[in-house]
């Protein structure tokens, strides 16, 4: 099989590999992924360093033509490229083509970007002189990305970095390489110079490691739990250097009295299950109010009923496998906790075969769970979710709030007064209203509060604060 090699400083290298497998389908070898060392992170770092002073004085109409070129190429190549990702994270193939096609939106707004560069000049306080104030990239930014959105999130991370002038150092989560290849490899022929973009496949505990122990990064943007999220913090506080974090949730999704029940179920069933609950913005925790409890818990259960859990790439799947065997042991152990803590399992729990080898678990709906419980207050990162009854909004939101995370939170309402309200009250980052708390837009901030995320918004013209360093020029003609 060939080896899909890594890029550094504008070369193809690395002979170490693993297979990459599907959670489909683990009979199913995606391919075999390079596996850097420590001494290839440290090269590409170099490599990104020399490429640095170039690229940040790069013309605009460069950094356009390349974003748009890749942005045209991923686009024309979906199907393809949902394809693999499908198969190699167990996404569902519609799901999985929404994402790509979402990669090719972000390369294309950023191409724009490129060509919206601004500054401001002001008046000094002093007369006659001039205050000029632009942004400046900030050098080598290191990527680490996880690996439930393989091509998104990289591509979220890519994109603004290149606009802006930085070089990058890109390590993909060891579980998803394939998407982040053929990104690297799209970029690439699309006319990048040797260094300006390295592509380090690894483990974490070594590539990770190697870039958080690097004096030479100027930046580390960083999505994945919040263990991890803490040592990029505590590394890059040691080297000086800039962090953008964006780890957990434990999103609420509230759905009171006044509720359209289909409205509601739709999109409680999407925010927890869809993407196989999978996602950073998935809502786990359902507080709904006693008037439509009931009915609400009904309409879900026979939802849940309805959706087929199978193969990835099969049509009429809706809900993928689980990324791994870690992954769903985490899971399944999450299940016990909450069997054991004395919330009632409604529908679901188990795991389950089918005709390809794989990680496949049924939708699981807990009701009359309490917030206090496990299951209610940590990151369970499966298609896992409890019922919280509660008697009015207020308590509703008080206890939607009552969480260490804050990305992202949904209510379901017919009414105008409490979708205001909560839209102003409630503590996320993100905030919906009759619709998933999960999906978001390309081109407007991402990011959450609390222990959810840390550092500047990702995504749309706000990925400038990240990105650049902005300096303040005094001219006295
Ligand atoms: N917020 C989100 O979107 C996500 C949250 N999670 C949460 O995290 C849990 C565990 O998932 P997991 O994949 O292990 O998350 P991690 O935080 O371990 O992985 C995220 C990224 O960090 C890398 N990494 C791991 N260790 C280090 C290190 N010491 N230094 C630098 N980089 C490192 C990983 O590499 P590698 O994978 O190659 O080891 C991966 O690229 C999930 O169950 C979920 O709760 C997970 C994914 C996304
Ligand atoms: O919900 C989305 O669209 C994005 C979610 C995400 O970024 C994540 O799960 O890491």
């Amino acid at each position: 099989m060939t080896i899909y090699q890594n890029l550094i400083a504008g070369e193809w290298v690395g002979t170490d590999a693993s297979e990459n497998i599907s959670p489909s389908d683990t009979k199913d070898v995606v391919g075999l992924y390079a596996r850097g060392s420590a001494e290839d992170t440290k090269t590409a770092i170099a490599a990104a360093k020399a490429a640095f002073p170039a690229w940040s004085r790069s013309g605009i109409l460069e950094r356009h033509a390349i974003l748009k070129k890749t942005a045209d190429e991923i686009l024309a190549r979906k199907e393809e490229l949902g394809k693999l990702l499908a198969r190699e994270e167990g996404k569902i193939l519609p799901e999985a083509i929404g994402e790509v096609t979402r990669a090719a939106q972000i390369f294309d707004f950023f191409a724009g970007e490129a060509l919206r560069l601004t500054g401001e000049i002001v008046p000094s306080a002093r007369p006659g002189i001039t205050v000029e104030i632009t942004r400046e990239p900030l050098g080598v930014i290191g990527i680490i990305t996880p690996w439930n959105f393989p091509i998104a999130i990289p591509a979220w991370k890519i994109a603004p970095a290149l606009c802006y002038g930085n070089t990058v150092v890109f390590k993909p989560a060891e579980l998803v390489p394939g998407c982040a290849w053929a990104i690297v490899d799209i970029l690439h022929r699309a006319g990048l110079p040797k260094g300006v973009l390295n592509l380090v496949m690894g483990s974490g505990s070594v590539v990770g490691q190697a870039m958080l122990d690097s004096r030479d990064l100027g930046g580390i943007t960083f999505t994945g739990s919040t263990g991890t999220g803490k040592r990029v913090a505590l590394a890059s506080i040691e080297h000086n250097r800039k962090f953008q974090l964006e780890m957990g949730g434990k999103n609420p999704m509230v759905v009171l009295d006044d509720a359209d029940l289909n409205v509601a179920v739709e999109a409680a069933a999407n925010s927890g299950f869809f993407s196989t609950g999978q996602r950073c913005t998935a809502s786990s925790r359902l507080i709904v109010t006693e008037g439509i409890h009931d009915r609400f818990v009904a309409a879900m259960t026979d939802k849940l009923k309805s959706l087929t859990v199978d193969n990835a790439l099969k049509a009429g799947t809706h809900i993928g496998p689980v990324v791994d065997e870690r992954q769903l042991k985490q899971d399944t152990d999450y299940i016990e906790i909450g069997k054991s803590e004395g919330a009632k399992l409604a529908f679901g729990g188990e795991v389950v075969s089918r005709d390809t080898p794989g990680f496949y678990l049924q939708p699981t709906l807990f009701t009359e769970a309490t917030n206090q419980m496990r299951i209610s207050q940590e990151e369970i990162f499966g298609p896992v979710v409890s019922v919280i009854r509660v008697k009015d909004y207020d308590e509703a939101l008080a206890v939607a709030n009552d969480t260490p995370f804050g990305l992202s939170a949904g209510i379901a309402t017919t009414s105008l007064k409490h979708a205001t309200h909560f839209k102003r009250n409630s503590e996320a980052g993100m905030v919906m209203v009759n619709l998933p708390t999960a999906g978001v837009d390309f081109h407007v901030p991402f990011g959450g509060r609390k222990a959810s995320s840390f550092g500047s918004r990702e995504q749309g013209k706000y990925a400038a604060e990240f990105f650049t360093v902005v300096k303040t020029a005094y001219t006295l003609p």
